[in-house]
């Protein structure tokens, strides 16, 4: 269980300053809405903590460990294995099942991990069991999510990184991911959710707001 710390974090885009000097923390186990108008840098934010982009200047640490600085090796690695992401648009292997885009998350990481892992668990936890060799493409938006939650809890990442994850579902259905990103979060991940709504950041524990 990790910690993550954003440290005097600056990121500009020519002149336009998204952020300048930006500190927070994340205590394992803890959700934090990301929010600020359409352009005012949630998902850039969110990228730079999940080193998809480079900050201008500061760093992000997990535990005791300066994720920013480490090679570009340590870096993969650290997306490998310690993160996990969740989309608006779902983002899985459509044509696939959804066994394989469960195993896809642990794939890189051997099949002594894919040997381990309780896929039927995490199946039955979100409501999936038994639909495994479903493919992606015949379920319903709500559907597609809890899969992304199954890979998710199958994988028990460090940082949960989510954009907009509840932005093409109903109510009812957003609840449902919130409780699970939830309770996927009290077992010991730092979640991060980019949202525009104010329902979704009711189920977290701090709000940032970017300007
Ligand atoms: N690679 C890039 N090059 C130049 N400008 C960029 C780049 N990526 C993002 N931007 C700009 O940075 C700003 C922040 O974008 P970002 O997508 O992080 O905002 P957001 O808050 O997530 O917006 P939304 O709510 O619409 O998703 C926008 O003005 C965008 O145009």
């Amino acid at each position: 269980m990790s910690n993550i710390v954003v440290q005097e974090a600056t990121k500009s885009f020519g002149d336009k300053t998204l952020y300048a000097n930006l500190s927070i923390t994340v205590p394992a186990g803890q959700m934090m809405a990301v929010m600020g108008a359409s352009g005012s840098g949630k998902s850039t934010l969110l990228n730079c903590i999940g080193l998809l982009d480079t900050l201008d200047s500061g760093s992000v640490w997990v535990g005791n460990e300066n994720i920013t600085s480490l090679s570009a090796e340590g870096q993969r690695k650290f997306r490998r294995d310690s993160l996990g992401y969740m989309f608006q648009n779902y983002a899985l292997i459509e044509n696939a099942s959804i066994q394989e885009n469960l195993e896809v998350a642990l794939a890189a990481q051997g099949k002594e991990a894919l040997r381990k892992a309780d896929f039927n668990g995490a199946l039955e936890r979100v409501g999936l069991a038994g639909r495994n060799k479903e493919k992606v493409y015949s379920l319903s938006g709500g559907e597609q999510q809890r899969v992304a939650l199954a890979r998710l809890i199958v994988k028990r990442p460090t940082i949960i990184l989510a954009d907009e994850p509840t932005g093409a579902l109903d109510s009812a259905n957003e609840a449902m991911v919130m409780e699970e990103l939830r309770a996927i979060a009290a077992e010991g991940t730092a979640v991060f959710v980019a949202t525009h709504s104010h329902e979704v950041m009711r189920f977290c524990d701090t709000v940032l707001e970017l300007y």
